[in-house]
Formats: C-alpha cells, structure tokens, sequence
C-alpha cells in the first residue's frame, strides 16, 4: 500500500469540494478499492489518478496531488476546478499525460516546462488560461498532442519544433501573428477562431475526414425510358409494343413537350396507352390517410432529380404537376415475390409516427419496383454533417444533435413495436435520418433491406454501421439495429463518418477508433471540434458517448433495448434544459410532426413521442 500517496489523496479529498461522492476510505485499499486510482505492479505508488466529471469545485489544494511524485496520467478533466495552473505540479516529474480541459483555470500557462520531459499528451483546453503560450513548450520532446484550444491565450504562436507532435489544437484564443513554419502541417481549423494577420500563412483546411461523396444532382427526367419499358413488358408482346410505339410517337409527339429527349417522348406515350391496359395489375398503392393525388402517369411525367444512388437503387426529386414533390425510390434486386413485398409494404405503409418518415405509396410489377415517401427539403443528418466543410458551413450545435438522437431512437423504437415486433428498420444510418418540423430525427428506409437481394461482403464492410454478426443483409435485428444507431450516436459525437481516413491510405472504422481513443483516456478528443464551442455541454456528451459505446459492444445480448436507450438519450436532453434553461423547448413539449410537404394526418393520428 502506497501509504504517502494514500495521505496525499485523502488530504486532497479533504481540502476540496466535490459534489459526486467519492468512495475514498481511510480504511480501504487504495490500489483496488478507490475509484480513479490506479497503482503500479507492485502497489508501490499510484501512477495514475483518474476524475473526469466528479463535481470538483474551487482550486487544488497546494501540496496534495504534488505529492503523487510517480504519478503518470492525470485527469482531472469536466470538473469545475478554478484559480491558476497548479505550480507544485511542477513536482510531478513522471507525467506522461495531463487532462485538465473543461474547467475555469485562468491566469497564465506555466513558463517552464522542461520538468515535464515525459510529457506525451496535454490538454488544457476549455478553461481561462491567459498570456501566452510559452516557448518552453518546444522542450517538450515526446509531445504527441496538444491542445490548448478555447482559452483567452494571446500573442504569437511560438515555433513549436516537436517532430513527434501529432495532433494540435489552439482554436478560439487571442493568438496573433501568424503561424509559424514548423506547424504548417496541421489543418487549418486548429488556428481559426484567433486574431492571426497573415491568413496565407494558415495551410489550406484539410477536412476532419474527406468529404463524404455528395449524390450527383443532376436534373434528370426520372427514367421513363426503362420504367416505361418495364411496365410494358409484363403484358404486351413485344412486337404490339414496338408497333404502339411507332403510332404513338407520331400522333403525340405534340404533346409531350417539356420533354427531354425524341426517345424519352416515345417512350412515355408508350406508357401512356400500356399503363391503361395495366392499371389492374400494376398501379400505384397510396396509403389510407394519403392525400396525395397523383397516379403513376403523373409520377412518370414530373421533373425529376436524381437525389443519389443508394444500396437499394437510386433515389429521385419528384415535382408533380400541382406543385407537389416526392421522392421516389426505384428499387433494384429485388428478388422477393409480389405478395411478400405488398405484405412489407402494408407493414412500413401503415406506420404513422412523428419520428418515421411516411411511406405514401408503392407500386411493384414485374421488373420494377418504386416506392413514394416524402421529401425532406433540408436533406439527411448525413449531408448535414458532412456536406459542407470549411468555410459557409453552419454547424450542427449540440442541441440539433440531442434532437436528432432523440427523434431517431423514438423512430426505431416505435418501428421495432411493429408487426407484432417483428419489423426491423435494417439500415439505420445518417442518410437515412431527416429533421421534422420540430427539428426531432425522423427515420425513413424502413425494412427494406429484408426484401432486397443479400450485399456482398465488401459492401457490407464499407457500410461501417453494420453490427458484426450481422453476414447477411436481410437478416438484420432488434439488436443489429441498436448497433446501427450506436455508431450513428458516435458520428453526431465526432462529426466523423462511420468509415473515414485520417489522412492515410487505411480507412479508419469510427467504432474502432473511438474505442483507441477512449481507452488511451483522450475522451475528449474523440469530440467534434464543431461542438467544443458550446459551453457546459461535455458531461452531456460524456454520457452520449457510453451510450453509443454500450449501443455497439460486440455481443448482440448485451445492447441495451431501443425503449431503454429512448428513455437514457431523453435523459440527457432533460439535464441540457435544466443546466440551460435558455434551451428553446421542454421535453413534454416536444412532440413532433412531419415536416415535409405531403404530410397529411400524421400530424393530428400521431401517437405522442415514445
Ligand atoms: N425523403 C428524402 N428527402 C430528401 N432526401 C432524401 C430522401 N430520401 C433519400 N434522400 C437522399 O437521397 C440520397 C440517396 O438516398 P438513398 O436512400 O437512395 O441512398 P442512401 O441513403 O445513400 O443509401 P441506402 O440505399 O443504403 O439507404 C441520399 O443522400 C439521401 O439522403
């Protein structure tokens, strides 16, 4: 037993305020016993001391934690410690890592840092710190990553020569100047937010990751040629077909204007007089409560916009003639016969909930297959994250987030109560999640990745939200959804997509890397940087974080359910409006409707959120 450093702890305990309780007893051990404490192999000292978010107010007791001469890493990190930078830490020769971000440390950095020989990892970012960042910080020779971001610090930045420097971070301070050669290296975003002259000094932004590949958005007719040919196919022999073809072109080929191509104008006189022999079979399917008015000629005939090309196929704009705009998916593979994919679509067409995007309508023949939903004017949570980096982009604060959480397990939750609990969404991920006019995530895609033909492996790999056990895309699960909506937590968290580059050739899976960084006690580096601005929000995103790590452990059985993940994401939400009772709405009230422009009953049927 470590008998100096326990007296060192305890007379700390006793000189500060801490509002969680810590189980620190005279009469326990402290190598095994004492929460935060971690001793080395013989029990000889303690080597690391661990207190992120206990509640500790006011300054640090002098010649307390100095005491702790072997100590390694220390955290003190989300507390609410004040005064200035401890100078008998000075003391604390062995540190390798040091964590006291998120608290009210004002007055200037320590001026010599040359003590710290061992130092890898310091973060001191989010407190008051003032002055300037002095130079002996370049003495520091086994820096790996440094932030001092958010703080009032000001002057020049010094010429921080640390080749094993990886990550920094001096955003929002008073800095001025420009940045010095030896920092060139790192992305822009790590300087912004100060007042530095020369802005060609600033290297060009590198994005957190590469930019997630935007769908084409090319104004486009929506396909007639091959949906048109498709219906056709089913019921008129070919050569009736050809020979409607050629008399329709010339008796309505004055009509059709607006109209692309000569080609694409045959083709939908084409469907015009095939459509009317296949309406019996072949019709689109609207959902009881749809006021939408508006048949398939109609649909064929709207000017339409490629929104992107998904798994399932590729995704269309659809404005209809009366001003109305849909989104239609044109489903490919899909290998299930016609009653099992109207039965899955009677299931997702029947759902009304404020948090699940409305199937409208379906249509299914032989060799085509769409489906009609709503159109969300403000696009996915994904182009919301990853659209637009650099400059002119509005970032998505924590609140939009929380909102966004909360809606999305509500949605999911509400989806796996369906068909007797059956019902799994199947491929949860941010492009599948919008905003409903409450600002809530709304969920969309539902179930149908259980019709569609199995994706191949590398496919599945690269997707980066699906749970591990999960080989074959149709077999998806209560659990398997969990996992999905983890990683999803774990994106509004870090800003990264599931799968992203640091910068080198490997792609990095977001699980995976939160899990190193985590573990390497750097939890607030695994943060947005987009977030770090906004004020007392790091316990909530703490909280967030477990989560999202419980949401995607590898055994399936022990994720948490959706209604207790529902009720622990609301949670947090209801701590941020009691700690920020400027926040704009309560959580009873939030109760949220459809926003898009075909939205019709759902909003007054609704259930209330879950
Ligand atoms: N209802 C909608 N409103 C607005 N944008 C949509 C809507 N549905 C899909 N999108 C957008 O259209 C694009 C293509 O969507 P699609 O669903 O085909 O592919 P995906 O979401 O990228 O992948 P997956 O097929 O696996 O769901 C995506 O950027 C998606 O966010």
């Amino acid at each position: 037993e470590p008998v100096e450093d326990k007296q060192a702890l305890l007379d700390f305990l006793h000189n500060i305020h801490h509002s969680h309780s810590l189980n620190w007893k005279q009469s326990s051990s402290v190598c095994s016993k004492w929460t935060g404490v971690t001793c080395n192999g013989d029990q000889s000292r303690v080597v690391a001391l661990r207190l992120p978010g206990e509640g500790i107010q006011g300054p640090i007791p002098p010649n307390t934690l100095s005491r702790l001469s072997a100590i390694q890493i220390l955290s003190l990190r989300s507390n609410g410690i004040s005064g200035s930078f401890p100078s008998d830490f000075s003391k604390l020769e062995n540190l390798t890592s040091l964590y006291l971000q998120f608290n009210n440390f004002s007055g200037p950095l320590p001026t010599d840092f040359s003590m710290w020989k061992n130092l890898s990892i310091l973060d001191l970012s989010n407190n008051r710190f003032n002055g300037s960042i002095p130079t002996s910080i370049s003495n520091l020779t086994h820096l790996t990553s440094l932030n001092l971001a958010n703080n009032s610090l000001s002057g020049v930045i010094p010429d921080i020569n640390v080749p094993s420097l990886q990550s920094l971070n001096l955003a929002n301070n008073n800095l001025t100047g420009s940045v010095p050669l030896s920092l060139l290296r790192f992305p822009s975003w790590a300087f912004s937010g100060n007042n530095l002259s020369s802005e060609s000094a600033i290297p060009p932004a590198l994005p957190l990751q590469p930019p997630t590949p935007q769908p084409p958005r090319k104004a486009n007719k929506l396909s007639e040629p091959a949906i048109l040919g498709i219906v056709l196919g089913g019921c008129v022999l070919a050569f009736v077909i050809i020979a409607m073809l050629m008399v329709c072109c010339y008796s309505k080929k004055d009509k059709e204007g607006g109209l692309p191509t000569k080609s694409q104008k045959k083709e939908v006189s084409l469907e015009k007089n095939a459509s009317e022999s296949q309406d019996k079979n072949n019709r689109l399917v609207f959902f009881e409560g749809c006021n939408l008015a508006f048949d398939l000629e109609d649909l064929l005939r709207a000017s339409a916009e490629v929104l992107g090309k998904g798994t399932f196929g590729t995704t269309y704009k659809a404005a209809l003639e009366d001003a109305t705009t849909v989104v239609v998916k044109r489903l490919k593979e899909v290998p299930v016969a016609k009653k099992e994919f109207e039965q899955q679509m009677e299931v997702i067409g029947s759902i009304r909930h404020p948090n699940v995007s409305a199937l409208r309508a379906y249509y299914y023949s032989k060799d085509e297959k769409l489906t009609v939903s709503d159109y969300y004017e403000q696009g996915s949570v994904s182009a919301m994250l990853h659209g637009k980096r650099g400059e002119g982009r509005i970032p998505l604060d924590w609140e939009t987030r929380l909102k966004i959480a909360i809606g999305a397990a509500r949605g999911i939750a509400h989806i796996h109560t369906q068909n007797g609990g059956k019902l799994v969404h199947g491929n949860i991920k941010a492009s599948n999640i919008f905003l409903n006019s409450e600002g809530y995530g709304c969920i969309s895609d539902i179930g149908l990745a259980a019709l569609m033909s199995p994706m191949p492996p590398p496919a599945m790999r690269a997707a980066g939200y699906r749970a591990p056990e999960v080989t074959d895309s149709r077999k998806a699960t209560n659990s398997s959804d969990v996992y999905s909506f983890g990683v999803l937590l774990l994106e509004l968290l870090t800003g990264k997509s599931p799968i992203h580059s640091t910068g080198g050739d490997e792609a990095v899976h977001l699980v995976r890397w939160v899990h190193s960084v985590v573990r390497e006690e750097w939890t607030a580096e695994v943060f947005d940087i987009e977030l770090l601005r906004y004020p007392n929000i790091e316990e909530e995103m703490v909280e967030m974080l477990q989560i999202g790590m419980n949401c995607v452990v590898r055994m399936p059985e022990q994720r948490p359910k959706m209604p207790d993940i529902v009720k622990m994401v609301e949670d947090i939400r209801r701590g941020s409006i009691e700690n920020r009772p400027s926040t704009e709405t309560n959580l009873e009230t939030a109760v949220s409707t459809p926003t898009p422009q075909a939205a019709d009953e759902a909003s007054t049927s609704a259930p209330p959120p879950q």
